[in-house]
Formats: C-alpha cells, sequence, structure tokens
C-alpha cells in the first residue's frame, strides 16, 4: 500500500468553539495535529488576555490523554484594542497572534473593528512584539460584490498597512482569489497566506450548480475555478509563504440548512487526508510536508513538530453527519469516501 510520512502537521487557522462541543472539536483536532492557531471569534470574543487564559484552560481540559495537541490563542482586535493589550497577551506565553476581523465580515464580527487607522497603536504593539497579525481580508461596502471582497481589501486596506508598518508579520487568512496570492508573493518576507482545503478542492459550481449547497458556503466564498487554480499551484509550488490552515469551522446542520445559513466548512475530520488529494493530483505529494509541517512554524519563528506521522492511499467513507455538543452538524465530502487516511 502506498503510504506517505511527513512531518507531523499544524493547523494555523482553526474555530474549535467553546462549551459541550469542545470535546467533539477538539477530540478531532487532536488526533494527528501538532497544534492550532485557536480563532477567538466566540460569544463574546476573546479579546484579551485574561479571556484568552480562560479559553485555553477548556480547551486543554478536552484534549485526549494520548495527545500531544497545543492549542496557540489569539485575541480578538476591536475598535478599542489598545497596546498594553497587545504586551498583555503577548506576556501570557500562550497567546501567538491578534486577529483583525473587518465588522460585519464574517461568522461572529460584529465586535470587529471598524475602521484600520482603530487599530494602529495595536499594529505597531505587534510590529514591536513580532507578533503576527491575522487578517479576515475583505471589505465590508455593501456596494462591493461578495466575488470581489478580498481584492478589493488587498487594494484598499492591505496595501497601505503593509507600508506604513513594513516589519508587521502579516497572515492573511483563507485566501481565495489569483490576486491573493500574487500579493502574497509580490510582497516581503513578513507577509505570508493561509489556504484551506476546500479552497483549493472546490470553486462556486460546487455550491451552486445543481440546487444550492449550504455545506459549501463559507466566507471568503468559493471564486470561480480559475482562482481555485491559482490557489492549487501556490500551495503545491513549494513557496514558504503558503501554509496549512483549514478554517474548519463547525456550525450545526440546522443553523447551515437554512432560510438564512452561517458561513463555514467543517474539514478537521480529514484535514491532512484532504489537503493530500489536492497535492496527488498535482503530483506534488512531494511538497505537502512543507505546506503542512514546516512554513506555518518557520513563519511563527517555532520549532516544527519533532514526530511524524503516516498517511496511507486508503479509501473511506465519511459520515453523513458528525456529532456537535448536542447537535451534529455536516462535515466536508458528507457520505463520500477520502482516498488517504492517516494510520
Ligand atoms: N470561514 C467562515 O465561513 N466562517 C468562520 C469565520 C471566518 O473564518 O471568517 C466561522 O467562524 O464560522
Ligand atoms: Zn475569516
Ligand atoms: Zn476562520
Amino acid at each position: 500500500m502506498e503510504t506517505l510520512t511527513i512531518t507531523r502537521p499544524d493547523d494555523w487557522h482553526l474555530h474549535l468553539r467553546d462549551g459541550d462541543v469542545l470535546k467533539h472539536t477538539v477530540a478531532d483536532i487532536s488526533r494527528y495535529m501538532g497544534r492550532a492557531i485557536i480563532m477567538p471569534n466566540l460569544v463574546p470574543p476573546v479579546t484579551n488576555a485574561e479571556i484568552a487564559k480562560e479559553y485555553h484552560q477548556r480547551i486543554l481540559a478536552n484534549v485526549p490523554a494520548n495527545s500531544s495537541f497545543s492549542p496557540l490563542m489569539t485575541i480578538y482586535l476591536t475598535d478599542q484594542t489598545t497596546a498594553e493589550d497587545i504586551r498583555a497577551a503577548k506576556a501570557t506565553g500562550i497567546v501567538y497572534a491578534a486577529k483583525l476581523y473587518p465588522a460585519g465580515a464574517t461568522t461572529n464580527s460584529s465586535s470587529g473593528v471598524t475602521s484600520i487607522k482603530n487599530v494602529y497603536p495595536a499594529l505597531q504593539a505587534l510590529q514591536d512584539a513580532g507578533m503576527p497579525l491575522l487578517l479576515h481580508g475583505e471589505v465590508t461596502d455593501a456596494d462591493i460584490d461578495i466575488f470581489d471582497r478580498e481584492k478589493v481589501y488587498l487594494d484598499t486596506v492591505l496595501k497601505p498597512v503593509v507600508a506604513d508598518f513594513p516589519n508587521l508579520k502579516i497572515v492573511l487568512e483563507h485566501i481565495t482569489t489569483a490576486d491573493a496570492v500574487e500579493f502574497v508573493n509580490n510582497a516581503s518576507d513578513n507577509i505570508a497566506a493561509t489556504i484551506t482545503a476546500h479552497h483549493l478542492l472546490f470553486n462556486r459550481n460546487h455550491m451552486l450548480v445543481g440546487g444550492i449547497k449550504p455545506h459549501y458556503y463559507c466566507l471568503p466564498i468559493l471564486k470561480r475555478n480559475t482562482h481555485q487554480a491559482a490557489l492549487v499551484k501556490a500551495a503545491t509550488s513549494g513557496s514558504n509563504k503558503f501554509f496549512l490552515g483549514t478554517d474548519s469551522a463547525p456550525h450545526a446542520d440546522d443553523k447551515k440548512e437554512s432560510a438564512c445559513g452561517c458561513a463555514g466548512a467543517y474539514t478537521s475530520h480529514a484535514a491532512i487526508e484532504l489537503y493530500a488529494e489536492v497535492f496527488e493530483q498535482e503530483n506534488a505529494l512531494d511538497k505537502l510536508e512543507a505546506f503542512a509541517s514546516f512554513n506555518g512554524p518557520d513563519f511563527y519563528n517555532l520549532p516544527r513538530n519533532a514526530d511524524t506521522i503516516t498517511l496511507e492511499k486508503s479509501e473511506w467513507l465519511v459520515p453523513t453527519t458528525l456529532p456537535f455538543g448536542d447537535a451534529k452538524m455536516v462535515p466536508i465530502r458528507t457520505g463520500e469516501t477520502i482516498a488517504w487516511q492517516v494510520k
């Protein structure tokens, strides 16, 4: 049987949520990921060091005893975040980045930032601390088409920020366009991007042709296939500017199968397996380890994981639903097969 052994991977963009679902989300991510950057968009959001420390404890309490999984916490920037908030977060030793959601851009972003200038003191503190800024890079203007919101963000918000903070480390999260790939490729070494498995595997036809399929609805929204192709090329190129971030974002099935469904796709049940399919299709399995296990820790100035995992080429069937606290959720590839599995 074909196998592939790689250094243990990490997930640089993950939503675990909170409360009684942690037993399910944390169990999934703890199976073979070494670390994950934990998104702070809870209700209410994780806006400071104290809240991050408490959330960190609740996550750790759900890590199975046989797992070495380590959650890397983030704080959620608001118009009120101060430089002191950043320094206090850094001082905890468990907070690794700050996340900027433009207000209204995505799930639980209503307390997000209304104008980038409002967080300039916080960005200065991040730059001084060498702590990455993580961006949900989409504008929210009503007159900007949802398929153009990432590109407009690059041109109107990110470019000036990069000019004003030339040494700030920035991760453009879950990129979805050829424009974002080009932006990152042309930027300095302190600008990188995460790419999700679902944006590599799918385009907007998967979501909209033959009936509207809410489980493919996530933000930034799936784009046309030419953008998907640019993402695949970037991820499998060997460039160290792109790394694994699943943006696995669970919602209970009734919150997605609804007249006003939530944005987010769940992939933690099969993260590295889904990426392996993409890299295999591109004849680039030799590039998977750098993307999944090297580029992220190198960018964050953290050690690479010291142990390995082994993937086997052996098909398995994804359950139609997975438990999600007292509810259930529908994972990506529901009821279909996946070609790889982790031993
Ligand atoms: N990606 C999504 O569609 N949803 C995320 C939020 C985010 O990452 O933007 C979520 O928290 O549900
Ligand atoms: Zn986002
Ligand atoms: Zn996310």
